[in-house]
């Protein structure tokens, strides 16, 4: 990022020295604005992705980067042409929850009793509004219901079959429970004995929550977050995800954040408010979300990742899990990475 910035300064200044009169204070302040827009616009827009926190074997490795690069290709073309961070991170977030390599919409993982029950969480951060549901079943699309909620309620979350009166309400179709079922995940559900559920096998099973994070050409920030949860929750069981603050948030005055990993710890720190209270306090999203994710660990032994975005496009995709597949696009560039440290690079 700061090779990035330093870059785009660099070949910003000739243009700068070209266009600037004669050194006086008037002319400085007629030329700051300019210098402003330049400085600016390079760094927006900015998607970023992830596709869960976890652990997985090498074929879903490969099928996880692929899905995570596809998905925010999409988010960008829409930011590219003008469209909104809302529909950026919805539309990411939709895509992702359609491949049925994650544990969202199809591909979710099964509950205790061999069902699939939905979380899904959207966040505009220029008012602040929200939107989410809680174990929704036969539906493609958790996400798309919970941007209704948002515009079309006056109440932040629907749960269960208040939610799914809703939906048809809004007419969105209910698709069959089979259809939403890989093998993949009964079989992950039928192999799930692990007591511990920070342990290696135990993360194994429950990766593959997707989310993302955008800034537009606006400088309008959103989250957007949607989940099966864990394999062999109870019924019922409500995660981070559809909880404001706990599976993602985003406010235009600080950042936007979407998060994965162990819910009941997530929920325990609050992890992407407390990631923004550290970014309040003028820490990077990098440095933020790394002590953040160290006092999950340190306070609730909790393994997980993020996406994090600023105002002005910093970006960061952490976690202290084995593995999570991530992608980022900004400045035509097109970066992913799954295990720690990797960061690979390519055009959008
Ligand atoms: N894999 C995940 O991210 C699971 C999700 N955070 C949940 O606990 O429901």
């Amino acid at each position: 990022m700061t090779r990035l910035l330093s870059a785009s300064l660099r070949s910003s200044q000739p243009a700068c020295t070209r266009a600037a009169p004669a050194y006086n204070e008037n002319n400085i302040l007629d030329i700051l604005p300019l210098v402003d827009k330049i400085l600016r616009i390079p760094m927006l827009p900015v998607v970023v992705v992830h596709g869960g926190a976890g652990y997985v074997n090498k074929e879903r490795c490969e099928a996880s980067t692929a899905g995570v690069r596809e998905a925010v290709r999409k988010g960008y073309d829409i930011l590219k042409s003008g469209g909104s961070a809302l529909d950026a991170v919805v539309e990411t977030v939709a895509i992702m929850e359609n491949n049925p390599t994650f544990n969202a919409g199809r591909g979710s993982v099964l509950n205790r009793k061999g069902e699939v029950e939905m979380d899904a969480l959207i966040m505009d951060g220029r008012t602040l509004a929200c939107g989410a549901v809680s174990a929704v079943k036969r539906l493609a699309n958790p996400i798309h219901l919970a941007r209704l909620v948002m515009d079309q309620t006056s109440h932040v979350c629907l749960t269960a079959e208040g939610a799914s009166k809703f939906a048809r309400a809004m007419g969105i179709p209910e698709v069959p429970e089979e259809s939403l079922i890989t093998d993949y995940a009964r079989k992950c559900w039928e192999d799930d004995q692990c007591v511990d559920p920070n342990c290696v096998q135990s993360q194994m099973n429950k990766m593959g929550t997707v989310g993302a994070v955008a800034v537009d050409v606006q400088g309008n920030l959103a989250c957007a977050t949607s989940t099966g949860g864990m394999t062999n929750k109870m019924e019922g069981r409500v995660g981070d995800t559809p909880c404001i603050g706990c599976g993602g948030y985003a406010d235009n005055q600080i950042g936007a954040v979407s998060v994965t990993g162990l819910g009941e710890a997530i929920m325990k720190v609050t992890l992407p408010r407390l990631i923004l209270f550290y970014m309040e306090q003028g820490k990077s999203p990098e440095e933020a979300s790394d002590m953040a994710l160290a006092y999950m660990m340190e306070r609730v032994s909790g393994l997980g990742g993020v996406v994090v975005v600023d105002p002005k496009g910093t970006w960061a995709a952490r976690f202290n899990s084995k593995y999570m597949a991530w992608a980022a696009a900004h400045q035509e560039q097109l970066h992913y990475g799954f295990i720690t440290g990797e960061d690979i690079t390519e055009p959008v």
